[in-house]
C-alpha cells in the first residue's frame, strides 16, 4: 500500500509517502519525507508564525510527496490509470500548536476527498514511539519519547500506551530551548548545547526524579544562574547534558525494570543527540537490554513517522469519517484505542530469583536477609553518580527505620556502609506487591503512605515492586505490606510532594494491573481514612495538568 502522512503540530512542515505492507520493516518498503523547517526569526516557536509557515509550506510538501507517490505508481503492476496515487491519507492529528495543526488538518481533508480515500487520524506522540518499534521489530518496548514539547516513558498494556511516568512541568527540548534563549542562542538550541557540551566540565546541578516521573525547572533555574554567575557556557551545557539525559536514563532504566522488559525504543527530536543515545546504550547494555534508536530523520518531527503508523492504523480498518477528523492540540498517547497490534503487553510475569537488578542496585537474596548495593552506573558522570549513590543510601537507611517507629512494617537494617553504597536488610515478604495484587494490599499501600505522610516524608517511589507482600493464599485481612526501598524518599512538607507519591503509585497500578481504577479507588479510601484530604484533592490537580507547554 501506498499512503500519504502529513505533519506539521510546530515547526516541520512535512509530508512523506510510505509504501509498504504496514507490519514490520520488511527491505522492500520505503518511506520519502519531504520537510520545509520553520526557523524563528528571534526567541522560540511563535505559533502566529508557525502556522504561517504551515499555510504557505504544507500545500508544497504535500505536492512533492504525490509527486513521489506518482512515480511509485507508475512502476507499480496492480496500479490501473485513473486509481488514486495513495491508498489513504494520514495527518497529525495532535498535540500540537492548534493553528498549526488546523492547516494540517485542513490538507489532510481536502487530499483525501480530491482522491476518494480513507483519512486517518495519528497521535504524533505514539507515531514518536511506533517508528522505533517498527523498525526494531521488537515486539513490546518501553519506549522513551525525548521531544521538546514531551517527555514521557511508554509501554503498552491492554490496548493502551501507557504513561509510566513524564515532565512534571515542560519538555525535554523545550527546557533546554529555553536555557538557550536566557544565553542569546538561536532556536533550536539542543544541538547547540551539544555542540558546547564536548568542552566541558562537569559542575553541580540539581537532579530530579520521583519515581518514574522528573522535573527540569529546577535544573533550568540553576542552570541559568549558574551562567549568569560567570560559570563557562561550556560546563553549563555539559553538565545540564549530564544531568537531564541522566535523569531520562534513569527513568527509562527504572521502567525496564519495573515492567520486566528487555526492550528499549527511543523517539523525539531530543533523541538526536549522541550524548543521550549514548547513555541509553549504555545502561541497556549493562541490564542485557536492547536499545534502538531510529535514524535522526525519523527522530525529529517528520511525516515519515504518521504514515508509517498511519499505514498500520489502516491496514486495522481505523480511519476517521471527515466529521469526526477534528484535531486535538492536547491529545495524549493515552487517549489512543491502539487497534493495529497485537495484544502483548510490556510488562512480563515476575519471577524471583536469587539476585534481582532493581533500577539502581543490584539485590543480593540470602535466606534471611538481603545484600543491597548501589553498584555504580557508568552511564552517569562519576561525579553525580557517587553523589546520588551515597545521598540514596543515606536516605534510604535513615527512612526506612523511621517508617518502621511509625508502625509502617519496612526491613529492619542489619548494616550499613554509605561510601560502598550498600545495606544489608531482613529480607521481608513472599513476593512482590506486582505479581500479587489485592485489594486489600493495595488499601494497606494507600494507609502506609498517608502514616509516613504525616510523619513529614515521602517514599518517593512507591510503585507496586517496592511493595513486599507475605501471607500469599491466606486471605485474612491482616497480611504483612512491608515497603523498601526508600531510597527516593526525603523529609517535606508540600503537599505537592505528597500528592506525587500517590500519583506514582496509581502509574504503577497503571502500568502493570489488569483493573487499575478499582485498586486506585481502594488505595484512595484508605489514604484518606488516617490522612489528609488535601492530598487527595492536589493530586487531582496533578492528574489534571496539561502537560503541552
Ligand atoms: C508535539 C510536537 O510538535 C512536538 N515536536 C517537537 O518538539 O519537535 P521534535 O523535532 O520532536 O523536537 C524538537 C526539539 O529537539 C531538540 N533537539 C534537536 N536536536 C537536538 C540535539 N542534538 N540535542 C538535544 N536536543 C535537540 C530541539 O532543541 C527541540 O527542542 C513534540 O513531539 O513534542
Ligand atoms: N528486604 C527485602 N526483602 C525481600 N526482598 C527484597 C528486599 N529488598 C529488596 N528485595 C527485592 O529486590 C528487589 C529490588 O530491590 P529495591 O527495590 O530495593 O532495589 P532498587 O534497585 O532500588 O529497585 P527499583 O529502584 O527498581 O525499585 C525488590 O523488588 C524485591 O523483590
Ligand atoms: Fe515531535
Amino acid at each position: 500500500m501506498r499512503v500519504l502522512g502529513i505533519e506539521g503540530t510546530a515547526w516541520a512542515a512535512s509530508a512523506a509517502v510510505y509504501d509498504g505492507e504496514g507490519d514490520s520493516e520488511s527491505e522492500d518498503e520505503s518511506v520519502f519525507i519531504e520537510t520545509d523547517a520553520y526557523q524563528p526569526e528571534s526567541g522560540g516557536i511563535h505559533p502566529r508564525e508557525a502556522a504561517e509557515h504551515m499555510g504557505e509550506h504544507v500545500p508544497e510538501v504535500v505536492q512533492t510527496a504525490l509527486a513521489h507517490a506518482r512515480d511509485l505508481a507508475a512502476e507499480d503492476p496492480t496500479h490501473e490509470d485513473g486509481d488514486p496515487p495513495v491508498d489513504c491519507v494520514t495527518f497529525s492529528r495532535g498535540p500540537g500548536l492548534g493553528p498549526c495543526l488546523r492547516i494540517v488538518g485542513t490538507a489532510a481533508r481536502s487530499v483525501a476527498q480530491r482522491f476518494d480515500v480513507p483519512l486517518v487520524g495519528v497521535n504524533h506522540m505514539v507515531a514518536h514511539l511506533e517508528i522505533g518499534r517498527h523498525q526494531s521489530g521488537f515486539a513490546s518496548p518501553v519506549c522513551l519519547n525525548a521531544s521538546g514539547a514531551n517527555a514521557h516513558i511508554l509501554g503498552y498494556r491492554n490496548g493502551r500506551y501507557r504513561v509510566l511516568g513524564e515532565t512534571m512541568d515542560t519538555g525535554v527540548g523545550n527546557a533546554i530551548d529555553k536555557f538557550t534563549r536566557h544565553v542569546g542562542w538561536s532556536h533550536p538550541g539542543g544541538p547547540k548545547v551539544e555542540n558546547a557540551a564536548k568542552d566541558g566540565e562537569y559542575l553541580d546541578l540539581p537532579y530530579v526524579v520521583k519515581g518514574m516521573d522528573f522535573s527540569f525547572s529546577g535544573i533550568m533555574s540553576a542552570a541559568k544562574q549558574a551562567y549568569d554567575r560567570g560559570e563557562e557556557i561550556e560546563d553549563v551545557c555539559f553538565a545540564l547534558q549530564e544531568n537531564v539525559f541522566a535523569m531520562l536514563t534513569e527513568v527509562a532504566e527504572r521502567a525496564l525494570s519495573l515492567t520486566g522488559s528487555d526492550e528499549l525504543v527511543l523517539g523525539g527530536g531530543v533523541g538526536q543527540n549522541e550524548r543521550l543515545r549514548e547513555m541509553l546504550g549504555e545502561m541497556c547494555a549493562q541490564r542485557g537490554a536492547q536499545f534502538y534508536a531510529p535514524d535522526n530523520r525519523f527522530l525529529r518531527d517528520n511525516a515519515g513517522m504518521i504514515a508509517v503508523l498511519g499505514a498500520k492504523m489502516y491496514a486495522a480498518g481505523d480511519t476517521l469519517a471527515i466529521e469526526d477528523s477534528q484535531i486535538d492540540s492536547n491529545f495524549r498517547p493515552d487517549q489512543v484505542p491502539v487497534t493495529w497490534r497485537s495484544g502483548e503487553s510490556v510488562s512480563q510475569p515476575v519471577t524471583d530469583e536469587d539476585e534481582v537488578q532493581g533500577a539502581e542496585a543490584t539485590v543480593t537474596i540470602e535466606p534471611d536477609r538481603v545484600v543491597k548495593r548501589r553498584v555504580p552506573r557508568s552511564y552517569r558522570h562519576p561525579a553525580l553518580d557517587e553523589r546520588l549513590r551515597i545521598e540514596r543510601t543515606r536516605e534510604e537507611t535513615r527512612l526506612t527505620s523511621e517508617a518502621r517507629q511509625h508502625g509502617v512494617p519496612t526491613p529492619a537494617i542489619y548494616d550499613v556502609d554509605p561510601q560502598e553504597a550498600t545495606i544489608v536488610f531482613e529480607r521481608v515478604g513472599e513476593t512482590d506487591l506486582r505479581g500479587a495484587l489485592t485489594e486489600q494490599r493495595v488499601r494497606n499501600v494507600g494507609r502506609h503512605l498517608a502514616t509516613i505522610h504525616e510523619a513529614g516524608f515521602v517514599h518517593g517511589d512507591p510503585t507496586t515492586r517496592n511493595v513486599r507482600v507475605a501471607g500469599l493464599g491466606n486471605d485474612a485481612a491482616d497480611d504483612r505490606t512491608y515497603l523498601i526501598d526508600f531510597g527516593l524518599g526525603y523529609y517535606t512538607d508540600d503537599v505537592e510532594d505528597y500528592a506525587m507519591d500517590l500519583h506514582v503509585f496509581a502509574q504503577s497500578l497503571a502500568g502493570t494491573a489488569d483493573d487499575p481504577e478499582t485498586l486506585l479507588e481502594a488505595a484512595e479510601d484508605a489514604y484518606r481514612a488516617v490522612g489528609d484530604e488535601a492530598v487527595l484533592a492536589h493530586l487531582r490537580e496533578v492528574e489534571g495538568r496539561g502537560r503541552y507547554q
